[in-house]
């Protein structure tokens, strides 16, 4: 019997059907201990010898972890980003990754305006201003007639893009990929990199993390921002060297970053933007809301039983160099 292990915590608590697409397809579901987000790496070493296939969410499948895992036939990441699987290694190993595209983007799109909302409307320091006694009523900044700049016009770029504009917001973009039908349905301006910075108001990632966009927004990034603007990471930690954002916004020459992302997940006590002003911050919970939880569970279980019945889901499979002669 094909055995898989189910990695987050939040998708091995999911009600929704992923247990039975994958119980009525013959396999066996693991659970391993432990409370944490993140599936323990005892665990992964004590399973990973054993199982056909794993539900990934924040474990980083490094390749000693491969090398041990002679069955794993799938990795199939709950999410779109899959910077945490070294790929080369998965090839290696004849493992195919999946992801689950069309999942979270309307989630990251809320967790994006919740982040900006919060900072334009002080939200979180009113909160505890009034938790201490005050009635500190401090200017609100608008959204409307206001440009919001998208570094990436994938998926969740133009959720972020739809909802920016029923709040009144001028969008442009910065995108490597080519101009779509989207863009001019919408109206998006396409912009270098420069020329974003300096025409946004608010600036939102949406990049994944690569060799060419990691560390992206750096010093010399920040300078090009418009005095007074917003930076917002729903995308990865990575993107940001997070002592130059903690450096513009010590000079208030960035008036505020809303933060779903860090470099090191979860921070460091010492991480430098704990203590920096104008910051709204979430623990990576951009993507997982209840419904995007249920949708990335249940497709990362048909990928995996497609997969084990010889179908090849070319929509989830990250790398397609495998489908040639790879078999269960
Ligand atoms: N906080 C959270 O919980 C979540 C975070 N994420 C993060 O968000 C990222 C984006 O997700 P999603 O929108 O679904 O991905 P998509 O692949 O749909 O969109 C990413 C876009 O960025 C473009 N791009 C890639 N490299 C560059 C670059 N160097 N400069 C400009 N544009 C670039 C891509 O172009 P092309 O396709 O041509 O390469 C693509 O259009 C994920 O990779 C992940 O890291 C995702 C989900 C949840
Ligand atoms: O989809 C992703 O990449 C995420 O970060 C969600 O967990």
């Amino acid at each position: 019997m094909p055995s898989v292990l189910i990695g987050p915590l939040l998708i091995r608590n999911q009600p929704g059907p992923f247990r039975t697409i994958l119980t009525e397809a013959g396999f066996d579901v693991i659970d391993p201990a432990g409370e944490d987000n993140a599936v323990s790496r005892d665990e992964l070493v004590k399973h990973l010898p054993h199982v056909d296939a794993m539900v990934v969410g924040a474990e980083r499948l490094t390749p000693d972890l491969f090398a041990i895992a002679p069955k794993l036939r799938v990795a199939a990441r709950t999410g779109v980003g899959y910077d945490m699987v070294d790929l080369p290694a998965a090839r290696a190993h004849g493992v195919v990754v999946t992801i689950t595209p069309g999942t979270n983007q309307e989630s990251v799109a809320e967790q994006a305006f919740a982040l900006l909302l919060s900072l334009t409307r002080s939200v979180v320091r009113n909160h505890e201003a009034i938790r201490d006694g005050g009635w500190d009523r401090r200017m609100v900044v608008p959204l409307r007639g206001k440009t919001l700049g998208l570094i990436g016009l994938g998926r969740i770029g133009r959720a972020v893009a739809t909802r920016a504009q029923a709040f009144g917001m001028r969008v442009v973009a910065h995108d490597v990929g080519p101009v779509t039908e989207f863009d001019a349905q919408h109206g998006i301006e396409r912009l270098g990199l420069d020329a974003l910075l300096a025409a946004s108001h608010v600036v939102s990632l949406h990049v994944p993390v690569t060799e060419e966009t990691r560390n992206l927004v750096d010093a010399r990034f920040l300078s090009k921002m418009r005095p007074g603007s917003y930076l917002l990471n729903t995308a990865r930690g990575g993107l940001v060297v997070e002592a130059d954002l903690r450096d513009a916004l010590v000079a208030e020459h960035l008036a505020g970053a809303g933060l779903d992302v860090f470099q090191i997940e979860p921070p460091e006590p010492g991480n430098v933007l704990l203590s920096a002003p104008n910051l709204v911050f979430s623990p990576h919970v951009g993507g997982t809301d209840s419904q995007s939880m249920s949708d990335m569970a249940e497709m990362a279980a048909r990928c995996i039983v497609d997969l084990h019945q010889g179908r090849w889901p070319a929509a989830c499979v990250v790398d397609g160099s495998l489908q040639n002669g790879w078999k269960w």
